[in-house]
């Protein structure tokens, strides 16, 4: 049986147009789907306008307890609960939600080594119940993940979005023919970012080895592929990154970049 794990990143979440065109594609995915949604930019705004200083390291964000106060209102309400509402709009039956609910996703506070991330969570191979999120799937449930998971012990925790999906695609992997889908605002993984037209059909390992010396690869794409590449070595049938609002071309050549081991 066939499962889309597919995410949407902050820059599409914080455009309506986009977003809407988006969550209208993914409503209309026949079979078995999850949605994992990011929020950083609009976390990052809010932050700013709160007053508390934003502070990201190689993409991730360092979430002293004020920070994981702002993101647990922007990912798992204000941002989720829209997602949801917009779905169900489109006669798509979602349910939003952290890892905390039905213990969903368990993380692991990361350890502090040369930085110290705050309530970050980390996640490992046994952190999904694959089985639970399974009979959701199987009654007619469509889970929306935000990116706030916990660790079990009462403290919730951020965890970057493009993980978790990768995540939920390795567990589920167990249980059905997997295609990770990394949605954001570019056609694909480029060779030049500022040109849709340089998009990459292909990628392997060796040649994002190479991209990333010769820094065509930057930014959060860096960590993206990196979850991406994870997620086919575990198992995952395939693995897309591209355009949120070409979803409709899932399936056929013109979609993004697919990469290879
Ligand atoms: N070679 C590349 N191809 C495409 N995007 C790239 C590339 N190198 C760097 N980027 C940047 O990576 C960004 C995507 O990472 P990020 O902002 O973390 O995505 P999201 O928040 O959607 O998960 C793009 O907006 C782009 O600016
Ligand atoms: C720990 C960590 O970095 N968490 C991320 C979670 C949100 C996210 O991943 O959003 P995008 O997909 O829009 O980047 C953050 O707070 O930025």
């Amino acid at each position: 049986m066939e499962l889309y794990v597919i995410k949407i990143g902050g820059n599409v979440i914080d455009n309506s147009e986009n977003l809407h065109h988006f969550l209208k594609d993914f409503s209309a995915l026949k079979g078995y789907k999850i949605l994992v949604h990011g929020g950083g930019k609009i976390a990052t705004d809010l932050s700013h306008s709160m007053g508390i200083e934003p502070k990201l390291v190689d993409g991730r964000r360092i979430t002293d307890i004020e920070t994981l106060r702002v993101v647990t209102m922007v990912y798992a309400g204000l941002i989720n609960k829209n997602i949801v509402a917009q779905l169900q709009r489109y006669s798509c039956n979602a349910i939003g939600l952290t890892g905390a609910d039905a213990n969903l996703i368990k993380a692991t506070k990361r350890p502090v080594k040369d930085i110290d991330y705050g309530f970050v969570g980390d996640l490992s191979d046994t952190s999904v119940d694959e089985e639970k999120l399974s009979t959701l799937l199987k009654s007619g449930i469509v889970p929306v993940f935000s990116a706030i998971t916990h660790d079990g012990e009462g403290q919730l925790l951020n965890t970057n979005a493009d993980t978790i999906a990768s995540a939920l695609a390795v567990a589920l992997s167990s249980l059905y023919e997997v295609s990770l889908v990394y949605c954001f605002e570019k056609k694909g993984v480029l060779l030049d970012v500022d040109d849709d037209l340089s998009v990459l059909r292909e990628i392997n390992t060796a040649e994002f080895k190479k991209l990333k010396e010769d820094n065509v690869i930057a930014g959060g794409m860096l960590p993206k592929l990196h979850n991406a590449f994870q997620a086919i070595e575990k198992g995952v049938t395939e693995v897309y990154i591209g355009k949120s609002d070409e979803l409709q071309l899932l399936g056929k050549e013109s979609f993004g970049t697919r990469l290879f081991a």
